[in-house]
């Protein structure tokens, strides 16, 4: 895809998640590598409202050349973006259930989410580490993604505040997003109620033919 198509479809993925109510006001940000820098969403911008030509570009050394200034979480957007070099796109919202599944788990837990359904573990992985609490913009939760995300994990919680999730392309790291949101929502409803996971072995099974992670 060329610049200007990547600059559309952060706007329709914006808007869509918008309307479903997976990003409310202005929360929740979205970056597309490109060959010679990032695309990132302005700050404060509404997702369900971008303009493609507003969209912030930086250059390879991550400053802002052209655009509106960009989100406050550059750096975390930076540091899934360096640790993952195959990934092209992320994806941090404060879709409902995954946020309260972040109040939930204790900061170090690595799988906060049971195996329920096969596409949650396809889509998100086998790990979806739980970070501390950091306050948004807070450079300082780049070294814990940056971990998290050279061990392989394809999204992380940030505890009190939500999901960030890398997808090799945008349509992938959107889907994640989305599928960590109702993995979550599902989770919550089962709660206590004796729910039959996955089995070890079926996980194995689905990240070797789905790819690990
Ligand atoms: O929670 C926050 O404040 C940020 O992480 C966020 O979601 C929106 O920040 P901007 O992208 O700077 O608008
Ligand atoms: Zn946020």
């Amino acid at each position: 895809m060329d610049e200007q198509a990547l600059r559309a479809a952060i706007c329709a993925h914006g808007r869509s998640l918008f309307a479903r109510g997976f990003s409310v006001g202005s929360a929740g940000n979205i970056s597309v590598r490109l060959p010679d820098g990032v695309l990132i969403t302005p700050t404060n911008s509404c997702l369900g409202r971008l303009e493609p030509e507003r969209i912030s570009r930086l250059d390879r050394a991550w400053r802002h050349v052209s655009g509106d200034p960009p989100s406050k979480e550059v750096s975390m957007h930076r540091a899934f973006l360096e640790a993952r070099p195959e990934a092209g796109a992320v994806v941090h919202l404060h879709s409902t259930h995954a946020t309260a599944i972040a109040c939930l788990a204790a900061p170090g837990e690595t799988a906060p989410i049971p195996p329920l359904t096969p596409y949650f573990v396809m889509r998100v992985g086998r790990t979806l580490p739980v970070l501390p609490y950091f306050r948004p913009g807070d450079p300082a939760m780049a070294p814990a993604i940056a971990v998290a995300a050279g061990g392989g994990a394809r999204a992380v919680l940030l505890a009190n505040h939500g999901p960030v999730v890398c997808g090799r392309t945008l349509d992938e790291a959107v889907y994640a997003a989305e599928e960590l949101e109702e993995a979550a929502r599902l989770a919550l409803l089962l709660r206590g109620a004796g729910a039959r996971t996955l089995s070890p072995a079926q996980v194995e099974a689905l990240l070797g033919a789905f790819g690990g992670g």
